[in-house]
């Protein structure tokens, strides 16, 4: 779809400039904590004689918006055009949850220097996908998991990075910042005064869509053209391409043309290069050759820095003991935590009550129940022994050697952490000891945590692979 075309079939370059002034000025008009709540998913489906139609994903987010802002936005909108005279606030309907994206932030579709003409950058904006203004360095929270990911990114975006760093690719599981990453480097790259970089980002599964629709459109030598002039490619969940061979060769030779033309890609997947299978051969070789930069699971501290961080932007006021709580409980990925805070920022703000432990169990209680499968200190003690291969009767053993007491540490550190169990019941199944030196495990283990990013890495499986 054509960037100037609505979901409704509109056209709507007037409109949408319409609608970026409308959100702009609501966002004024209500500030951007609230904007950002209510209001950043709002999506403009069109206009329909005079009433103009808004989308939002959620039913809740559409009643809440009608009554708090409907009269707002109406007002607002009859004040930039002159024919409307409702605003018609609707649901999206399911499995069209991302009806007209290039609409929703009105930002540069393909981010660009400042000293190039915009009408270039228009020119070629079919071509790449918006920036998420959310996603930069500042708002990145740097821990052990992700820190090597971060320097790669920072080293790329500060323009310095040495040909080692081309492409650079970032691969991790689900929701731990990849993106974020990338779209940090674009913002750096392209927005800083002085820069005049044209950098284009977009999904692999858009990278093939536009591709295809280039092919029917028999204009595969504008769209090779188009990628081929920018200075930096990225490519976003590249594993998309996996068995899809023909856009993988397109996909090589552009990469190719740009590398040997001194520009930089950067690519991320959900695993390394050499573990892509159903990428051909000679593309995964050279993903591998530049710099490949692991993002790792979240560990416990990592999380709770950044519920910390976006706590502190929410601008509500979050206890520490429910930001640990969901810290501990919430172990999946960051979007999944980021979105039960923005649940209990919602519910708070919706009933001007506080977040306190007690909300947090009751507006959580869905996402809570999928983690609260109960664990037992057996199986605790099973699993830690099998890990580091000793026997599980070595867990109520009197023995004190290095390679069983620190495995023992840490199945008692699990037993607290992922169990109701109290000191003394640890105690008692690990062979009958006091409830001091269970306090002594559980300090032990957050110290070498702290330390060893290695052991706290260990640990963290062993947390994840208990909690399957
Ligand atoms: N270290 C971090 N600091 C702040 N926010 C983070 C961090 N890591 C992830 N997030 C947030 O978590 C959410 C998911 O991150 P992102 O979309 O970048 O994940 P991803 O690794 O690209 O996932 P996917 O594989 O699903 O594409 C985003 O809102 C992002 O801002």
């Amino acid at each position: 779809m054509p960037a100037s075309v609505l979901p409704d079939g509109t056209d709507g370059d007037l409109l949408t400039r319409q609608w970026a002034r409308v959100r702009a000025r609501l966002q004024d008009e209500i500030g951007e904590v609230e904007y950002r709540h209510w209001l950043r998913q709002a999506v403009l489906h069109g206009l329909d004689g005079d009433e103009v139609t808004v989308m939002l994903p959620t039913r809740f987010l559409r009643d809440w918006v009608n009554k708090e802002y409907g009269a707002l936005l109406t007002v607002l909108w009859q004040s930039e055009n002159k024919s409307v005279r409702r605003v018609d606030i609707r649901t999206r309907p399911a499995g069209n949850a991302s009806a007209a994206p290039d609409l929703a932030e009105p930002l540069p579709v393909l981010a660009h220097g400042k000293t190039t003409a915009r009408r270039d950058a228009e020119d070629r904006s079919e071509t790449a996908a918006p920036l998420d203004p959310r996603f930069t360095f500042e708002t990145f929270v740097v821990g052990k998991p992700n820190e090597f990911a971060y320097a790669c990114a920072r080293r790329v975006a500060d323009g310095h990075a040495a040909p080692g760093f081309n492409p650079l690719f970032l691969y991790g599981g689900v929701g731990l910042g990849k993106t974020h990453l990338m779209h940090a480097i674009a913002w750096e790259l392209s927005h800083r005064e002085g820069r005049d970089v044209v950098v284009a980002y977009m999904s692999a599964e858009k990278f093939m869509h536009r591709f295809i629709s280039a092919l029917r459109r028999q204009s595969t030598i504008e769209f090779k053209n188009e990628l081929r002039s920018v200075d930096v490619l990225m490519i976003d969940d590249l594993q998309f391409l996996i068995g899809k061979d023909g856009t993988q060769e397109e996909f090589f030779h552009t990469f190719n043309a740009l590398v040997d033309a001194g520009k930089q890609i950067i690519v991320s997947a959900d695993k390394s290069p050499s573990d892509l299978s159903g990428i051909e051969d000679r593309l995964r070789t050279r993903l591998g050759c530049g710099m490949v930069a692991d993002v790792h699971a979240t560990t416990y501290e990592l999380r709770l820095a950044i519920l910390e961080a976006k706590a502190a932007r929410a601008g509500v006021p979050v206890p520490g003991r429910v930001m640990e709580f969901l810290a501990q409980k919430i172990t999946s990925n960051v979007r999944e935590l980021e979105g039960a805070l923005n649940r209990l920022v919602a519910h708070a703000h919706l009933f001007e009550r506080p977040v306190t432990l007690e909300t947090a169990h009751e507006v959580l209680h869905d996402v809570l129940r999928a983690y609260d499968r109960k664990i037992t200190i057996e199986e605790i003690q099973k699993r830690v022994a099998e890990h580091y291969n000793i026997r599980v009767s070595e867990m109520s053993s009197a023995r004190r050697a290095r390679n069983i007491a620190r495995p023992r540490q840490i199945a008692m550190y699990l037993a607290k952490q992922l169990t109701s169990r109290s000191l003394p019941e640890i105690g008692r199944k690990f062979g009958n000891r006091d409830h001091t030196t269970v306090m002594h495990a559980v300090a032990k283990v957050n110290q070498l945590i702290g330390a060893d990013p290695g052991f706290a890495e260990d640990v963290e499986l062993l947390r994840r692979t208990l909690m399957i």
